[in-house]
């Protein structure tokens, strides 16, 4: 591709240029050839085979480990993954990337997070803006911690509520929660809202004081549903609490660069914080919609949260591809999907600070590459993203681990553990666990061992026979571990930044635009239809569930 610097006609652009879809490429059957090889050897053989594996497919950087040791990989499948990276010119799509070429073509946008962090130039046209709003978005957040920042009746905030919905919370929420110390409340507190179910909010404002609340209306477009439902029913609470001749407005501010949607709220430009256009909402942690998680951990904390995801930028654009984290990540992702039939993903991070990482993952993967229309307008003919799901250990492994064992499925795993210093007993333990997981998910346990298990505690061979089969786990099952040495900004900006450019690398390879949402647009457009009430042009099911719904409202019956 050559890179056209913000060029207006990107469209164009992509769909003239040559694009061959992957499973044309030559790489796709030497890939189909090793992956026949590789689905009839288990992951523990490829040890005995490569005692140095661990060695050749763990990979670092900046501290971080990401050990590809335990997928069903080997080298030569490896080689020619990178073939294929190199055939689908994903050196040319990093490089249009960080040049701002506007690879989402379909909204004709550069896609430019990565500015944010330092790691790419701005447009020229944005950058005074965006220096400014940066600025702004610091000194607010300085006004608010040191407590000089006061509400309407005079008294300072102490409650931040943050209310925004997809990219505009589960990023500065999951953050958040990973790097608010423990067992200390950020000052003034941060709380997140997202769910239009009222309930949510009322949790939020159980023990608030309305003179001592903020609210922080996230929302890029300001014309999010359940985002404007619950800054109206913040409004309402306000009003109701802080007493006649008391201005809400002060008690306001918006994330959003709809500033004239803002106004209209009743939130003035100056209580606006902007954020550019080429910043989508599953990326736009890093921008002005981290406000809430700047007022949580500090604006030098967010700097050290945006130099870890600088520092994997570095890498991803200048690392050759048998050593790029995100490159190799990506390529054993894809490999998972489109060679061993792996449908799904689950992530498992080994620390209670990450319990909301597989949510904000879910939209990073599935919102980007939960796409079949190709650069060229045809459809793809093999999978793109996983399903994404998971939960935290060791927590999972009271529940949902136990599919892992015996299910009938395999599972594609990432365990996510941070390490943390040598005196910390409880993260040893974590840190044990997961390894204890991964390795007993890939070796199992067969026949003959549940059968000598069964035996040594004595049961007679008859019930052993019985019981054995009961007992047997295929292992097998493929798993990254990714370590980092502590749960800190640095290590989480690397973290999340390793896991949006394999989003990158996967989306490119399968010929995606991973930058819009139609999709979700879709879903947008039928709820606006239901409540504007035209149920009769629906299919008859919704008719009748809406029908339904309408009867139990009136009377519920309970007979
Ligand atoms: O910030 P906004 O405009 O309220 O959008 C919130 C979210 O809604 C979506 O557009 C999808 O509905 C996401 O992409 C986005 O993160």
């Amino acid at each position: 591709m050559e890179v056209a610097n913000n060029s207006k006609h990107s469209v164009f652009i992509a769909v003239t240029e040559p694009f061959t879809p992957p499973h044309r490429l030559s790489a796709w059957s030497t890939l189909e050839n090793h992956a026949a090889r590789l689905r009839t050897m288990r992951i523990a053989e490829l040890f005995e085979h490569d005692a140095a594996r661990f060695a050749t497919l763990s990979f670092g950087h900046r501290g971080l480990l990401l050990d590809l040791s335990k997928q069903s990989i080997d080298a030569p499948a490896l080689a020619a993954l990178i073939d294929l990276a190199g055939q689908a010119r994903l050196p040319d799509g990093i490089e249009a990337l960080f040049a701002g070429e506007h690879l989402n073509f379909t909204e004709d946008r550069a896609v430019l997070h990565m500015a944010l962090r330092g790691a790419c130039a701005a447009p020229p046209e944005d950058a005074a803006t965006l220096a400014q709003s940066q600025q702004r978005m610091r000194a607010f957040t300085v006004a608010l911690r040191s407590g000089t920042m006061t509400g309407a009746t005079g008294k300072p905030i102490r409650l931040v509520i943050n209310l925004g919905i997809g990219g505009s919370d589960l990023g500065p929420r999951m953050a958040a929660q990973a790097l608010v110390p423990t067992g200390l409340r950020a000052t003034p507190e941060v709380r997140f809202v997202a769910n239009i179910d009222r309930r949510e909010l009322d949790e939020a404002l159980a023990d608030a004081d309305p003179a001592s609340t903020l609210f922080v209306v996230s929302s890029k477009s300001f014309a999010t549903a359940e985002t404007l439902a619950n800054a109206q029913a913040a409004r309402a609470w306000l009003q109701a609490g802080l007493g006649a001749g008391c201005d809400p407005a002060l008690h306001f501010t918006a994330v959003s660069n709809a500033t004239d949607a803002a106004a209209a709220f009743g939130i003035p430009a100056e209580r606006v914080f902007p954020l550019p256009e080429w910043v989508g909402g599953r990326y736009s942690v890093w921008s002005t919609i981290g406000l809430p998680l700047m007022i949580a951990i500090g604006a030098s904390e967010f700097d050290a949260f945006l130099a870890g995801a600088r520092a994997m930028d570095e890498h991803f654009r200048t690392a050759p591809p048998d050593e790029n984290l995100p490159v190799l990540m990506g390529l054993a992702g894809l490999w998972n999907t489109d060679f061993l039939g792996i449908e799904s993903l689950a992530l498992l991070p080994y620390a209670h600070g990450l319990r909301s990482f597989a949510a904000w993952l879910q939209q990073l993967e599935m919102e980007s590459n939960g796409k079949r229309c190709l650069r060229d307008g045809s459809g793809s003919v093999i999978h793109t993203s996983p399903i994404v799901w998971g939960g935290v250990g060791t927590v999972g492994q009271h529940a949902f681990h136990q599919l892992f064992y015996q299910g009938t499925r395999r599972v594609a795993l990432d365990f996510i553990v941070p390490v943390a210093a040598a005196d910390d007993v409880s993260q040893r333990s974590l840190v044990e666990n997961a390894f204890a997981q991964s390795a007993a998910l890939m070796s199992g346990r067969d026949l003959d061992t549940a059968f000598a298990s069964l035996r040594a505690k004595g049961l007679a061979e008859s019930e052993a026979a019985v019981l054995a089969p009961h007992l047997v786990c295929p292992g097998n099952q493929p798993s990254t571990t990714v370590l980092l040495p502590a749960l800190d900004a640095f290590s989480l900006g690397q973290l999340m930044a390793l896991y949006e450019h394999k989003v990158f690398v996967q989306g490119w390879i399968w010929g995606i635009n991973s930058f819009d949402q139609y999709g979700v647009e879709l879903g947008k457009e039928m709820a606006r239809s239901l409540s504007a009430g035209s149920g009769e042009n629906h299919d008859a099911s919704t008719a009748g569930l809406m029908a339904a719904a309408e009867a139990m409202r009136r009377t519920p019956d309970r007979s």
